[in-house]
């Protein structure tokens, strides 16, 4: 890279040195936003150009070129605005004397237009040794320097000298950047996760960089930075395979709505728009689950032996008759006829309403035969032709072979099998009774997360019912007239009606390729079939066996990073010890694991309570470390029975948010988030209620609960604390304050 003269001869005052620094530094990142203003401006007057263009002149194949490079404009004048902030935040020097600084985009000098490289994308290969250098393994790095910005101005800078012999490592555990790290966990929260392209730690970089194919399982404690990281990847992965991701999208799943709006800034920020947000509860287009499963329901909701039911569910409405069928006017239908004809459709392992057609096909055609047969008339052509359709036309017949073979949708199908005990007895053998009674419920209840992987399951094995098929061409049709009527009148109005290169219906294809288009990510929201180039799944522990093959469905390369904490879940399956065994089921021998261990979130004062319950609850599982040391230790308030809110009203509201968690059965009355509610999410302050109770929901209620907080925590109780938590914070204020 060049462009950048060396730093000029140093003072030898270090503030002087500093001032001396910063002011180079200001001089550079003026020039870098100059090139970005120039970058935009040319972006735009290609924009122009090409909205000038529009329009129907010239052959079919220059159009499509036109409006493609249209297109293209559009897409970088979007990531060109959405980089402003931020845009240069680092600079590497090499050994050789290379200087490299480092943004949230690529920028080329557009002002002499030699078009040399200015600014290095963080994804790009050369930027990864900002991410991945420390003292003890430099590379061919001797400084990275960390810049500190407000809108366009330099507000500071962090550096770290990399090449010194014998410097010792430093900070712990060899973080990278650890004077910006620091600086940007002490920072206050906003109630939107923010993106930390800054700051990203090496075993981060190496889940964020992992190869594109696979299913990658990043295992980490809370507050690891699983949720950021996973972010980051999906930027990673757009911008490092462009081509697949932008045609095929990005899917994020995440654990609950508010979770989803957390996060959903920080994408946008790093120049990505061809993702989609779904909760498992939301991936069945034109469902929206509203009820909540009791935790048993959600169990037995959520197991493996659901694909089973539902598939038995199907196969109990492909029925025969009790005997031969008397159809009328002396025609009979034999049951050995039914059953054969049964046989044969299920052979054609096609979905239920697609097999339908054959099974009525079969019936058809041996009743056409039989009537022809006992009129004394051939069946020839002719006969075969129309006999069966006239025979489908009488509803006596029609109905008798509804009957055996129905048109079923997913949602008729569940809501019978969840309403209907004698269904599901048939369907599910295997559940006891008390299983059978915890998710039954009365017809048309409406629907839980829990139903939607089995209304999925049950699209899948019924497929398209031909009503919404044959509702959606109508659809389309009409619109392609409409296209076609308007496209018309602007053949008219443009004069070239006679012009035979151009038809109306081409036009109208052309504005329905083109014209406002939605993008892969509203098209892939709506297709309950789409197929994924990658799928991020979020606070993955959660997810049932049902929601993994629901999921899976949804990308058939197996490209995904699956991220979450066995020791945070809430599954009422019971805690699984190990990824295998949530895994192994249905992905068997296709993933690896990587692991992160370093706490950026929760501060050690606050994370020893934390980790004392998990090593006590949870003897396998490792708590991450803190990073930050500093911290006020965790305040107990004893409060009289009954006396939360009061004791809540009360409480001092210090700078930043704050949290407030409470036990399920207190949250609602006292305006607090339940643990469920607040997992993925942090707070400045959090305030516990009553923990032996959240203790009593489970472990993990309370492990998640303890480590919501960037810096205040306080326990307000009136049962006495859970005795682990109480040695725990015991031992603590034995300790001198700054431990
Ligand atoms: N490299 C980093 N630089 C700056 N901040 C970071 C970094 N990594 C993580 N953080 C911050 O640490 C906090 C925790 O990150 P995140 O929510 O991604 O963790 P998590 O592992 O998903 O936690 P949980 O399991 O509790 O949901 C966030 O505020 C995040 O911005």
């Amino acid at each position: 890279m060049n462009g950048f003269p060396a730093d000029p001869a140093r003072p030898a005052d270090p503030d002087d040195r500093l001032a001396e620094a910063l002011h180079a530094e200001q001089a550079r990142l003026t020039g870098l936003y100059a090139h970005l203003d120039a970058a935009r401006e040319r972006a735009r007057r290609t924009l122009a150009a090409a909205g000038r263009e529009a329009g129907p002149g010239g052959t079919h194949q220059a159009r499509l070129e036109r409006e493609l490079r249209a297109a293209e404009a559009a897409r970088r004048a979007a990531r060109l605005d959405a980089v402003e902030r931020g845009l240069c935040f680092g600079r590497l020097d090499h050994r050789d004397g290379t200087v490299r600084y480092i943004g949230r985009t690529g920028l080329r000098d557009e002002l002499d237009e030699s078009y040399e490289p200015v600014l290095v994308d963080w994804r790009a290969p050369a930027a990864r040794p900002f991410y991945t250098a420390t003292p003890a393994d430099p590379g061919e790095l001797v400084r990275r320097r960390h810049l500190h910005t407000r809108g366009r101005t330099l507000t500071g800078l962090d550096d770290e000298a990399l090449d010194l012999a014998g410097l010792d490592e430093r900070g712990r555990r060899g973080l990278v950047g650890e004077a910006a790290l620091l600086a940007a966990l002490d920072r206050e929260r906003t109630g939107r996760m923010a993106t930390v392209v800054a700051t990203i730690q090496a075993e981060q970089d190496r889940v964020i960089r992992a190869p594109l194919p696979g299913a990658l399982v990043v295992q980490g404690g809370p507050g690891t930075g699983k949720t950021v990281t996973a972010l980051h990847r999906a930027a990673y992965l757009l911008y490092t395979h462009r081509a697949v991701l932008e045609r095929r999208g990005v899917l994020i799943l995440g654990p609950n709505p508010a979770f989803l709006r957390y996060i959903d800034q920080v994408l946008p920020a790093l120049g990505e728009t061809e993702v989609v947000l779904r909760t498992v509860g939301e991936l069945f287009p034109g469902v929206r689950a509203t009820a909540e499963d009791t935790p048993a329901a959600a169990v037995v909701k959520g197991g493996p032996w659901m694909a089973d039911a539902v598939r038995r569910a199907v196969e109990t409405h492909q029925s025969l008759p009790a005997g031969d069928l008397l159809l009328g006017e002396g025609l009979r239908l034999p049951r050995r006829v039914c059953a054969e004809a049964r046989r044969a459709a299920r052979g054609l392992h096609l979905p239920h309403n697609r097999a339908r057609t054959f099974f009525l096909r079969t019936l058809l055609d041996a009743l056409a035969v039989a009537q022809a047969l006992s009129l004394g008339r051939p069946y020839d052509e002719e006969e075969a032709r129309y006999a069966p359709r006239e025979l489908w036309a009488q509803p006596g017949i029609r109905a008798a072979l509804d009957a055996l073979w129905p048109v079923l949708t997913p949602r008729r199908l569940i809501d019978r099998l969840l309403g209907d005990p004698a269904l599901l007895a048939l369907a599910a053998p295997g559940l006891s009774p008390a299983e059978r009674a915890a998710v039954l419920r009365p017809a048309g209840a409406p629907w839980t997360t829990g139903d939607v992987p089995l209304l999925d399951e049950a699209a899948e094995l019924l497929g398209e019912d031909g009503t919404a098929a044959r509702a959606r061409s109508r659809a389309a049709e009409r619109t392609l007239e409409e296209e076609r009527a308007y496209a018309e009148g602007v053949l008219t109005v443009t004069g070239q009606q006679n012009d035979a290169t151009l038809d109306a219906g081409l036009l109208a294809e052309r504005f329905r390729d083109t014209g406002p288009d939605r993008t892969t990510a509203e098209r892939a929201a709506e297709d309950r079939e789409w197929a994924y180039g990658h799928v991020v799944v979020d606070e993955a522990q959660e997810l049932s066996a049902m929601a993994w093959r629901a999921v899976l469905r949804r990308v058939p390369t197996r490209s995904l990073t699956i991220v979450g904490d066995l020791a945070q879940s809430a599954s009422p399956a019971g805690a699984r010890s190990s990824w295998a065994e949530v895994l192994d089921r249905e992905l068997p021998g296709r993933w690896r694991e990587e692991r992160l261990t370093v706490n950026y979130r929760t501060p050690a004062a606050i994370m020893a309570p934390a980790a004392a319950v998990l090593r006590a609850h949870a003897p396998g599982q490792e708590p991450p470390e803190a990073v930050r040391e500093t911290a006020e230790r965790p305040r107990v308030l004893s409060v009289p029975d009954g006396g939360y809110a009061a004791a809540l009203a009360a409480l001092p509201t210090g700078p930043g948010t704050l949290g407030v968690i409470a036990p399920d059965a207190d949250a609602a009355a006292l305006g607090a988030l339940t643990v469920r509610a607040a997992k993925g999410l942090e707070f400045d302050a959090v305030v516990l209620v009553d923990p032996a109770a959240l203790l009593a929901q489970g472990a993990p209620d309370l492990y998640v609960a303890l480590t919501r907080a960037t810096k205040r925590l306080t326990l307000l109780h009136h049962t006495p604390l859970p005795p682990v938590l109480a040695a725990a914070l015991t031992a603590q204020s034995a300790q001198p304050a700054d431990g």
